[in-house]
């Protein structure tokens, strides 16, 4: 029986894929490079990141230079890209819209 701790196969990830501006596969997991117009406003958006993650017990890799962040999400615990990495990816994309409309 398939649930959030169960990998997404690939055509399941493509499907998600197509749903998430900005992010694809590296590695083996998801990844999204963002930048930012400042340090600070970087920043906040990982302040912002990091209550949804800890809310959901679900959290990224990433690092922050300057005004740059990069992302890569996937689930230790099941050894894949699971629904929880498709549901961080999403509210991500959710704060850097709010964090930096285009
Ligand atoms: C016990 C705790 O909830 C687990 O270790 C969580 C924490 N955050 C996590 N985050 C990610 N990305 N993958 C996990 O497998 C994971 N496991």
């Amino acid at each position: 029986m398939s649930n959030i701790l169960t990998p997404l196969n690939s055509t399941e990830i493509d499907l998600a894929l197509t749903k998430l501006e900005g992010w694809k596969i590296k590695d083996d997991k998801l990844h999204r490079e963002l930048q930012f117009n400042s340090f600070v406003e970087a920043f906040g958006f990982m302040s912002s990141v990091a209550l949804v993650a800890e809310s959901m017990g679900h959290h990224p890799e990433w690092s922050n230079v300057y005004n740059r962040v990069t992302i890569d999400l996937v689930t230790h615990d099941a050894g894949g890209i699971t629904a929880m990495d498709i549901e961080l990816a999403t509210k991500i994309n959710g704060l850097f819209l709010k964090t930096s409309p285009p």
